[in-house]
């Protein structure tokens, strides 16, 4: 059994990773943190883990975490780089599910996360935690920089056509839907019922903070710097996101085929049979990615259709199959979760 701290339990990320870790074979729950609710039982604040879950939160200076294997920081951007050296330095693994070690080039993230990184040293020697693209890197890495929600979605559905060349990578373009849970349980007028429900709006039009990260995985794989126009919207649902992109055929291909075998080892990655058009809900509470390939009117113009849900494929769940890679337990350990319909 290997121990695990989690810091910032209470948040949405943090209490998916409590579900999914709750019912892993290879795992003891060590501590959970919070400021705000030290003491309180977790089971008071999320009644599902009744049961499940015996532990209360923890203050984060008193929860042991150095006597850990491994802890995940499920908190705001600008944490983990403050509490990894020190962790590191004690021998503890560190999963970050936010964004302070995913992005290379250190100006250009204190450009986007509008703060000075803490730990640019840690930077280079972070993996970024995309299984299907980074898996041997990641099974020896003491540090991951977990992916962001919308970048799974997009990489994810742009990288059989990238890699095999065939798309036009100065001009994709990513149209992208979330749910509300996407911005986290903390309180936000626009996360309101009443601001959010029965709407539908685009946002961070002019440049989202994940338009760098899937730049740069998608830059990495084309081995040339790519074009990308990345407008995500909000939508009244709970998780999800749908993203749906756009490339340029350079050649004629059979790209059902090519979808199919790329992803035909990837455990977490359906590809759905032609003419698909995948639901968010397919995915609802599971780590997976759906994926529909289709070239309307035999034309040009490829359109991929991804769906994952934010909090598992897009977070918790894809933190945990970085777990099970590190740590050597099979790859689906604690994620074998039916998708929860309708
Ligand atoms: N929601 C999503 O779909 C996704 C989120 N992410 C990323 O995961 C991270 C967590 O997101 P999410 O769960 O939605 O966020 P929430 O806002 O729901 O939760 C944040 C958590 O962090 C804790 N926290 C806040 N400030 C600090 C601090 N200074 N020190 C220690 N703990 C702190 C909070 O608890 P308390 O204040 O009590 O300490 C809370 O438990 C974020 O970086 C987010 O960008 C990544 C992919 C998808
Ligand atoms: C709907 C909504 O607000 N979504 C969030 C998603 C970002 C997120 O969760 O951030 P990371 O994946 O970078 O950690 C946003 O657009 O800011």
């Amino acid at each position: 059994m290997i121990k695990v701290g989690i810091v910032g339990g209470t948040g949405y990320t943090g209490v998916e990773l409590l579900r999914l870790l709750s019912r892993h074979p290879g795992v003891e729950l060590k501590a959970i943190t919070s400021r705000k609710e030290a003491g309180l039982r977790v089971d008071a604040m999320f009644p599902s883990l009744r049961g499940r879950v015996d532990l209360a939160f923890s203050a984060p200076e008193s929860a042991g975490l150095a006597q850990c294997d491994v802890v995940f920081f499920a908190t705001p951007n600008g944490i983990a780089m403050n509490e990894a050296v020190a962790l590191l330095d004690a021998g503890v693994r560190v999963i970050d599910l936010a964004a302070d070690f995913r992005i290379r080039d250190i100006a250009e993230w204190e450009k986007w996360y509008g703060m000075t990184h803490a730990a640019p040293s840690l930077v280079a020697e972070a993996v970024y935690g995309l299984p299907e693209v980074n898996r041997e890197a990641i099974r020896d890495a003491r540090l991951i920089a977990n992916p962001g929600c919308y970048p799974t979605a997009v990489q994810l559905g742009f990288l059989p056509l990238i890699e095999a060349g065939v798309i036009d990578t100065a001009t994709l373009i990513a149209d992208c839907k979330s749910g509300v849970s996407g911005a986290g349980r903390k309180a936000e007028v626009g996360a309101l019922f009443a601001e959010s429900t029965d709407s539908f709006k685009a946002y961070g039009v002019a440049g989202h903070r994940h338009l760098p990260e899937i730049r740069q995985g998608l830059s990495r794989v084309s081995g040339a710097p790519v074009g990308l126009t990345f407008v995500p919207h909000l939508t009244p649902m709970v998780r999800g996101i749908h993203a749906t992109l756009y490339g340029r055929l350079d050649r004629d291909i059979d790209l059902q085929a090519l979808f199919e075998l790329r992803y035909h080892d990837e455990p977490f990655v359906d590809v759905l049979p032609a003419g698909s058009h995948p639901e968010t809900r397919s995915v609802r509470g599971a780590n997976l990615c759906r994926i529909a390939v289709h070239r309307p009117q035999g034309g040009d113009t490829v359109v991929v259709l991804s769906v994952i849900d934010n909090l598992v494929k897009g977070a918790a769940g894809q933190a945990v199959q970085n777990l099970n890679l590190m740590f050597g337990f099979d790859e689906a350990a604690g994620l074998d979760i039916v998708p929860l319909m309708p």
